[in-house]
């Protein structure tokens, strides 16, 4: 008599990460994404950062501290950037990735010494494991011109000079398009003034003074992203393709406003993927890996991923914000002691990004170069 012995499927899979500092393991539970709760991803109200009580600020600091710690996300409403301005970059959005793709190629991030650009569909894979990413982007860099502080450019400190990042070729290749800078960066400017105002609550949850990172954010990381995620194919749902494939995000914190379509999912501390599911008026706010480092991994910089498989296209804005490129930081005071010394060597949150920008770019190209080989490599006969 034969026995039939059912092998369970295994419980967890390991995602690989990519990091500045080489691959990193996750184990991931194999149950399909759930909704997340709402301690999972809190929403909070941001109506009291301009109280002029300190402690209604300090209490804000500590739902910002509760929700960096746990899963590392959050939305915000009441956020102060009207929706207009969101209105009309959305729009903009739209007409820049509605051109054709050879409009679009004219802005090509291979043109970029600064990795500003448009990067076309399929053309990225940002975690190794998974598949190609079906999205498009297009993405420009900090430049002290539109900064809504309106920077004295002739005052510009020799030492960050060489990391400013902005590259105009941007702004000439979409100059067709009528309104199209103006609204994109008067959207980028609400980012900056909003992530400025919010750095000084992150200050505030790490027992830090409430303008600890003042000084520090006066030519800051403020990169701006669009994102087009088109609907799946019949293809792409077969091969489990991802919109943008598992990562984590690199600098302080990220803005992000998505649309109400869906399809961001956020590993939680237990290994589960939970649905970051669209709140009306809210952005999602999540920290990134320098904000991680700098305060000894007591806050989570969390890993996401997007898959659309709804009937319609999806997009999203983020904005990711940081130090300024030339501020060599380590571990915050705050949060490190006798018992829990500093885990990290200082480093400049430009050296940072840039590490970890070119390892993408020099890992997507590995993962395409055999398709990329492939036509040259067939010998037609004379
Ligand atoms: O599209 C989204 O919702 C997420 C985008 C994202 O994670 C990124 O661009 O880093
Ligand atoms: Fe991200």
């Amino acid at each position: 008599m034969s026995t039939t012995v059912t092998v369970p499927p295994p419980a967890t899979s390991k995602l690989e990460l990519r990091t500045a500092y080489g691959p990193v393991f996750r184990d991931v539970l194999n149950t399909p994404p759930r909704e997340c709760t709402a301690e999972e991803i809190p929403i909070i109200d941001l109506a009291p950062i301009s109280s002029p009580k300190f402690e209604d600020r300090k209490a804000l600091a500590a739902e910002f501290r509760a929700a960096a710690v746990n899963t590392g996300f959050f939305y915000i409403k009441n956020h102060g950037i009207d929706e207009k301005t969101i209105a009309d970059a959305k729009k903009q959005l739209l007409a820049f990735f509605r051109q054709p793709l050879d409009q679009k190629m004219k802005i090509s991030q291979a043109r970029s010494k600064f990795f500003n650009g448009y990067k076309a569909p399929r053309s990225t894979n940002i975690s190794p494991g998974e598949s190609i990413d079906v999205k498009e982007s297009i993405g420009w860099r900090y430049d002290p011109k539109y900064d809504p502080e309106k920077k004295d450019l002739a005052a510009i400190p020799e030492e960050v000079k060489p990391w400013i990042r902005g590259e105009d070729f941007i702004w000439e290749g979409t100059s067709h398009l009528p309104g199209f800078k103006e609204e994109v960066l008067r959207y980028w400017a609400a980012c900056l003034t909003l992530a400025r105002k919010l750095v000084k609550i992150f200050a505030l949850s790490l027992d830090l003074t409430e303008d600890y990172f003042d000084s520090r954010t006066t030519y800051p990381g403020a990169d701006g992203v669009f994102n087009y995620y088109p609907v799946s194919t019949e293809e792409d749902v077969a091969n489990n393709a991802v919109g943008l494939g598992s990562h984590t995000d690199l600098q302080l914190f990220t803005l992000l406003w998505q649309d109400m379509t869906g399809g961001l999912q956020v590993l939680n501390r237990e290994g589960q993927w939970i649905k970051a599911t669209p709140v009306e008026g809210t952005i999602v706010v999540n920290i990134g890996d320098f904000m991680m480092r700098l305060c000894n991994d007591i806050y989570k910089s969390t890993v996401h991923r997007v898959y659309n498989r709804s009937t319609v296209e999806r997009v999203s804005m983020p904005f990711f914000f940081g130090l300024n490129f030339n501020c060599v930081e380590g571990v915050v005071p705050s949060c490190t002691s006798a018992e829990n010394p500093a885990k990290y060597e200082p480093i400049s949150c430009g050296d940072w990004c840039q590490l970890r920008f070119e390892l993408e770019q020099r890992e997507t190209r590995k993962k395409n170069a055999p398709k990329a080989q492939a036509p040259s490599a067939v010998i037609v006969a004379a």
